[in-house]
């Protein structure tokens, strides 16, 4: 972790500030560190279910020339940026710090709208102390959600403070990109592509539709959460709760367990909830499941998924 700038600079003890951070304001690189740095488990492969595509194409073109620079250099080089695209909830944050766990770099998530938002005023000189932290801290990802929020096309209307934060962001965007010694990817993660103006399409060099699960992989994720259930759902029953939640997507797969969870206890008289032990809460079965597909249902409607597979099919680097 980067020690912020020692503005008093009358402490011996204080270690050398690291050149890159002058002159940005040791507050932010403190809430980077703490906020904006994620500190959390490190994630495999594994636990993104299915995306079999994105994952194959990703460990080749991002994770492989991080982890050894030495090969994959010029015409070899990794992009410096990586859109994710597709509807919510289908895994792209998980992915994001998937990226990071296996090639080994430190994890810097925020949400552009936060941006705009929570720092009014400072999102520029936010943007400036993240890149430089991050190059404090290479190899680094850093993680954008909502990314369209910063690079719309609404640029007639378009307030004169997100104006300048796009701007600094995308100069920091070229910089990385140039800069090749830099090990620094950017990953920008939208639900609404179509908002990208056409300058920052073309800075995300690779472009990787992240779209809803499978049968097979709303199948992982329903076996994935109920590993630490009592259950006693059959093979026959999961191919009955993966039939019905087609169009479902990984997060309404997750809520779908939540409610489903909540079955056996709601089974429990009120008079007892205070006493029941652990052992006495009943499993989950498949009763549980086909009630909680009543209250849960698909948040992505048919008519948006044709609009991201229109744009995957123009702009995404895989989409023909
Ligand atoms: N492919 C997947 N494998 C396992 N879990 C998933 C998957 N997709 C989504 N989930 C579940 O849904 C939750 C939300 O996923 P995540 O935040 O990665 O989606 P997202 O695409 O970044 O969503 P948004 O676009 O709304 O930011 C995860 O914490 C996880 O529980």
């Amino acid at each position: 972790m980067v020690k912020p700038d020692n503005k008093a600079g009358n402490d011996d003890t204080e270690e050398p500030v690291d050149e890159r951070l002058k002159g940005i304001d040791p507050k932010m690189i403190e809430l980077i560190n703490n906020e904006i740095m994620d500190h959390g488990p490190k994630l495999t492969w594994d636990d993104v279910a299915g995306l079999e595509f994105a994952k194959k194409t990703i460990k080749e073109i991002v994770v492989w020339p991080m982890l050894r620079p030495d090969i994959f250099t010029g015409l070899r080089g990794p992009p410096k940026g990586l859109l994710l695209f597709g509807p919510p909830g289908t895994g792209k944050t998980l992915i994001g710090k998937c990226i990071a766990s296996q090639s080994k770099s430190t994890f810097f998530c925020i949400s552009a709208s936060s941006l705009t938002s929570k720092w009014v005023g400072e999102g520029e000189k936010m943007v400036r102390a993240l890149f430089a932290v991050a190059r404090c801290n290479q190899p680094a990802v850093i993680f954008i959600d909502e990314i369209d929020s910063l690079l719309s096309q609404r640029s007639d209307n378009e307030h004169e403070a997100s104006r300048r934060i796009k701007t600094e962001f995308l100069v920091q965007l070229d910089g990385a990109a140039t800069d090749s010694e830099d090990r620094i990817l950017i990953i920008g993660a939208t639900n609404r592509p179509q908002e990208i103006d056409e300058a920052a399409r073309r800075r995300f060099v690779k472009r990787l539709y992240i779209p809803l699960p499978e049968d097979i992989a709303r199948r992982q994720i329903v076996v994935n959460l109920l590993k630490q259930q009592k259950h006693q759902l059959t093979d026959q029953d999961l191919d009955l709760i993966c039939h019905k939640s087609d169009g479902y997507s990984g997060s309404d797969m997750a809520n779908l367990c939540r409610e489903a969870a909540l079955g056996p206890i709601r089974s429990i008289p009120f008079d007892q909830i205070e006493t029941i032990t652990n052992d006495e809460v009943r499993a989950i079965i498949l009763e549980d499941f086909l009630e909680s597909l009543t209250q849960v249902r698909a948040s992505v409607s048919i008519k948006d998924l044709d609009l991201y597979i229109e744009w995957n099919q123009l702009y995404g680097s895989f989409g023909k």
